[in-house]
């Protein structure tokens, strides 16, 4: 179906649900070969809403308000690329638990191959927990090819800070993606997630804009310690979350002022970054940090302090870390169209590199 470079179109729907990132990525699904412009559509409050009621929720509960809002919220957006030759559409996560009930996205690729009469590779994580692996994260691959396009030579690790923080080490002196070695990737624990949900019920604010409350507070070290201690940090990678697996971080905090609750909170993101790290194969050279987390500047500075390599967002090499995980998804989609692999054991833990996806056809 694809046998060279396409314009690809990604689209996220991250576990913040602040909105619907799209992103056009020249790609042949190996190699980056050039940047396309990108678009961004927020959720509406009560959009937002229905999407918060439905987390947690599995095929078979009634989902039609949600549905109606993730496929609405993708046609509009994505209709503004008609030079897309291929979509790769990632929908939104409602459920996740890969060793049990499975992983749940919710939106339909058929119907959007429809809306946009054009192919759409969707539902990319199931045929990896069908094979024994975590079903995400599912950006190492491209983690992998952006290095090689960065001329990099030595360990590097991306940190994505979004709702939940995921890390992705990289050794691009291998030669593929799903080769031993090249990759290890994993869920490092929570990122923005309980912060956006303490703003919610405390402030009726979306997020703690530019960090400034938790500027204003001190870390409770005894809520971090209890934190620290649960069983997820032990777990060897590649592991994963959902976002809802750290919703008892707002008991820990429960008695805490608001200002001190964010500070803990947003410490607990870097206290779980620099857990992770223990688990590199060797230390990366630097870490570069994509996602939302890296607009707070508080959360960047106790990453910065927390690890003992440089952290810089990945602007500093270059990159686009608001479109990075839509860009994703166009590079997975390709790779899908490909055959190629998207996930490996040293990415999700499957037992052999795996290409998730289906692909759905306009006619
Ligand atoms: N200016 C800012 N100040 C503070 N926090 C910010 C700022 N901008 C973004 N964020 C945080 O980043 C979050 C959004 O991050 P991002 O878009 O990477 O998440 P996502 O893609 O939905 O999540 P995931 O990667 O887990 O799927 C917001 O919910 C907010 O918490
Ligand atoms: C199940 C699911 O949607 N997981 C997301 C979530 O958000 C961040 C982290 O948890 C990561 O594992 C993953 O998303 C990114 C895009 C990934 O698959 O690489």
């Amino acid at each position: 179906m694809i046998d060279g470079p396409v314009w690809a179109l990604g689209a996220m729907s991250g576990t913040s649900l602040d909105g619907v990132d799209a992103a056009l990525l020249r790609t042949d699904g190996e190699r980056v070969l050039e940047f396309g412009r990108s678009d961004y559509r927020e959720y509406s409050g009560p959009e937002r809403a229905v999407l918060r009621a439905a987390l947690g929720k599995w095929p078979g509960a009634d989902l039609d308000a949600a549905a109606r809002v993730v496929q609405h919220a993708h046609e509009v957006l994505l209709a503004e690329f008609p030079e897309a030759g291929i979509v790769g559409f990632h929908g939104q996560t409602l459920a996740h638990d890969p060793k049990g009930r499975g992983t749940h996205q919710l939106g339909c690729g058929a119907a959007l191959a429809r809306a946009l009469n054009r192919p759409v590779v969707w539902d990319f994580r199931s045929a990896d927990v069908r094979l024994g692996g975590e079903g995400a994260p599912l950006a190492p691959f491209y983690h992998f090819a952006l290095a090689r396009k960065l001329g990099l030579k030595r360990p590097l690790a991306l940190l994505n800070l979004g709702g939940v923080g995921n890390l992705t080490w990289i050794d691009p002196a291998k030669s593929a993606p799903e080769e031993d070695g090249a990759l290890l990737a994993f869920d490092t624990g929570p990122a923005n997630a309980p912060l956006d949900d303490l703003m919610q019920a405390r402030r009726g604010q979306r997020q703690d804009e530019g960090g400034r409350l938790a500027a204003k507070g001190t870390v409770a070290e005894g809520a971090l310690e209890r934190l620290m201690a649960a069983h997820f940090f032990d777990r060897m990678p590649p592991k994963s979350l959902d976002r809802g697996d750290f919703a008892f971080l707002s008991d820990l905090v429960a008695e805490l002022s608001d200002a001190d609750a964010a500070a803990t909170l947003t410490a607990a993101v870097a206290a779980s970054v620099m857990r992770g790290m223990e688990h590199c194969p060797v230390p990366p050279e630097r870490v570069l940090v994509t996602g939302g987390g890296r607009h707070n500047p508080v959360m960047m500075k106790m990453l910065a302090a927390a690890l003992d390599c440089p952290v810089a967002p990945v602007e500093a090499a270059g990159l686009d870390g608001d479109m990075l995980e839509a860009q994703a998804f166009a590079f997975l989609a390709v790779r899908v169209a490909r055959g190629l692999p998207t996930s490996a054991p040293g990415t999700t833990g499957v037992r052999a590199a795996v290409g998730g996806g289906t692909i759905s056809r306009p006619e």
